[in-house]
């Protein structure tokens, strides 16, 4: 199943948007990190990145151009993040993947994707087969291009901006606990500017590497 209490936790927090929608449960959250933690964050990601990857290769080397940021749990400022997104969340942080940054210089994108594994994709064994598919992505914007880099989630038609410290979280399962197609979404280029954000994904099982 889908996590039902999660979705009414979440829906409860002050000051968060819900997109209405019956295709998918997706939340936005302004101000969630204060500037402050943004520009700490950001400083990481400049300071230590490599290219993005993508699982399942689907020939089109394009698809994903921004870079990763592997950020270190045990660092006071990414582990503080970890813990509030998993306070406002309601999820088991043990279920959490470490947290990422993501960096997208001008032109640069990830193109229209969902975050879960497809099982019947080669590399879902390789990347499930502890920890479980993927159940909520959490997301964080750093900053904000001076142009391009909105999110846009194109089943439902709403696109998001990005915003400093401005939280976006979804369930990529359906309320039937099967993974939704509908999460499809696509962090479209920049056209000015460079955009930063922060992913968090949570895992069935708990994390195990
Ligand atoms: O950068 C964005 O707007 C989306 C990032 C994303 O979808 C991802 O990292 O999975
Ligand atoms: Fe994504």
């Amino acid at each position: 199943m889908a996590d039902a209490s999660i979705a009414a936790r979440i829906a409860a927090q002050p000051g968060i948007q819900r997109v209405p929608s019956p295709k998918l449960t997706l939340f936005v959250k302004r101000g969630f990190l204060d500037a402050g933690a943004c520009a700490g964050l950001v400083a990481m990601i400049d300071a230590q990145r490599r290219p993005s990857t993508v699982s399942d290769f689907n020939g089109d080397a394009a698809f994903r151009t921004s870079e990763t940021c592997d950020l270190a749990a045990a660092d006071p400022l990414v582990a503080a993040v970890d813990a509030a997104l998993a306070a406002f969340t309601g999820l088991d942080p043990l279920h959490g993947e470490p947290l990422q940054g993501q960096r997208y210089a001008v032109g640069q994108e990830f193109k229209a994707h969902t975050d879960y594994f497809e099982p019947n994709g080669v590399d879902y064994d390789r990347y499930c087969s502890v920890a479980g598919n993927r159940t909520w992505t959490a997301m964080v914007y750093l900053n904000e291009p001076e142009a391009g880099g909105a999110t846009r989630f194109k089943a439902v038609d709403k696109t998001i901006q990005p915003e400093t410290g401005k939280l976006v979280c979804w369930d990529n399962r359906r309320a039937d606990g099967l993974l939704n197609p509908a999460t499809i979404h696509h962090g479209m280029k920049v056209r000015a500017g460079t955009k930063y954000v922060i992913t968090k994904w949570y895992r069935e099982r708990p994390w195990g590497w």
